[in-house]
């Protein structure tokens, strides 16, 4: 029997539930409510059943408008949420209908940034059905879409009227995607939670399945982690009054800078969770060359990500163009670029204007490092799901 769901509070300007559990999909309709008298189910257009399947819940309270969506970073465009749009205005949505998302990170992404776009935002209820999902995209209220310039350009904050995370959606994931979440889980273990790391180093990777209690756990700390960051500083404005010297919700960027240019220049055809585990062994390596973090703390970046199965190297792109993508990074002001690295173990900070020989060093190590970011097509991205 798989254990009770659980809710975790997001205490924030404006509360809302993330509920975890399993066959927990019941739970959309409370949290949308009695407001909406139309919904609009924005889904990951591979994931037809299992949209069918939410969709005759709500219809049972709902007036429900589905739309499958392109697949995965395909979804990110201007165009696609110009489409939703289109068809919210035929159906004529009003400021109490709503959006429900059902799909990964990238769904919820473009479907929160048709939320908070249509009519100066709707309420939008998030089911993400990978494990990055869960962790991290549906949690937090960003939302957003790529440009030619790069990843996440055009977006606004937007929270979530609720989140369900139904554990059981994972069991179709392929098991390459549900390991490049495993990126943003360790991202926490490295950034805040401790217990996450050792959890997994004791833990047989194949044993990370979507019905296993380590996962859950995993699961639930990563949220935790999110939620915690999330409601100290929404906006990312920057730094915590309970935390001197935290970076406040930047933290969460922890390998994103280096993860988001090598997206780009490899198209978007790489998954995140697998980018986000090589830039946590750049900003590692940086942060060894600086003095910040020690060997063993460095090391132990590689083998935790690299003992899950995700990617540390990446060879592809030339460190120049890496450079001019980093330099539209969020973080970036004016001319000066700022990383998030360690100052210890669960300790992050802002390193900002590194030297360029130093980003240079650091990516030149990641060049050698093995296994490499692959894309799908690649055999370790095979279609299997979970076993
Ligand atoms: N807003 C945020 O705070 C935030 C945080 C982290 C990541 N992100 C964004 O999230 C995106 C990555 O999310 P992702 O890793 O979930 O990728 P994704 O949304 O591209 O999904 C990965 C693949 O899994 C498929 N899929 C989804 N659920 C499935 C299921 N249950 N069964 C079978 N197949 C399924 C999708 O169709 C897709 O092909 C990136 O765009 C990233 O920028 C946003
Ligand atoms: O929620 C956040 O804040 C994060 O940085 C989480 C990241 O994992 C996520 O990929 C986010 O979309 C990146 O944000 P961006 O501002 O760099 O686009
Ligand atoms: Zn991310």
């Amino acid at each position: 029997m798989s254990a009770p769901a659980r809710t975790i509070a997001v205490r924030g300007a404006s509360p809302y539930d993330v509920v975890v559990g399993r066959d927990v999909l019941d739970r959309v309709a409370d949290l949308l409510g009695d407001g909406p008298t139309r919904v609009a189910l924005l889904f990951a257009g591979e994931l037809g059943e299992q949209a069918q399947a939410l969709a005759e819940r709500l219809v049972e309270r709902y007036d429900v408008l589905a739309l499958g969506l392109p697949d995965a970073e395909q979804a990110k465009t201007a165009a696609v949420a110009a489409d939703c749009w289109e068809a919210l205005g035929e159906r004529g949505f009003t400021r109490s209908d709503a959006v429900v998302t059902l799909g990964g990170g990238a769904t919820t992404d473009l479907g929160g940034f048709v939320a908070a776009s249509w009519l100066r935002g709707v309420r939008v209820v998030h089911v993400p059905s990978t494990l990055l999902g869960m962790v991290d995209a549906a949690v937090g209220g960003k939302t957003g879409i790529n440009t030619a310039a790069g990843k996440n350009l055009v977006g606004v904050f937007h929270e979530p009227a609720g989140v369900v995370c139904d554990l059981a959606l994972l069991d179709t994931l392929p098991r390459a995607d549900l390991v490049a979440g495993l990126g943003e889980v360790l991202k926490c273990g490295f950034i805040a939670d401790p217990e996450i790391l050792r959890l997994v180093e004791t833990t047989d990777p194949a044993d990370l399945t979507p019905t296993s209690p380590v996962l859950r756990e995993l699961v639930e700390r990563a949220i935790a982690v999110k939620v915690d960051v999330v409601v100290a500083d929404l906006k990312e404005t920057g730094g915590r009054a309970d935390q001197p010297g935290h970076p406040g919700r930047e933290a969460l960027n922890y390998g994103h800078t280096l993860a988001h240019a090598i997206e780009r220049a490899e198209g978007y055809a790489l998954r995140h969770g697998d980018a986000v585990a090589v830039g946590c062994v750049f900003v590692a390596e940086l942060a060894r060359r600086t003095g910040a973090i020690d060997d063993a703390l460095a090391d132990r970046h590689r083998d935790v990500l690299a003992r899950v199965g995700l990617p540390v190297g990446y060879a592809g792109a030339d460190f120049e163009d890496l450079l001019a993508a980093m330099r539209v990074d969020k973080k970036a002001r004016g001319s000066q670029l700022r990383f998030v690295v360690l100052g210890g173990l669960g300790r992050p900070q802002v390193l900002a204007g590194p030297d360029e020989a130093d980003l240079r060093a650091a990516y030149d190590v990641v060049r050698g490092l093995q296994p490499t970011l692959v894309g799908p097509g690649d055999p370790r991205t095979d279609e299997d799901p979970q076993p």
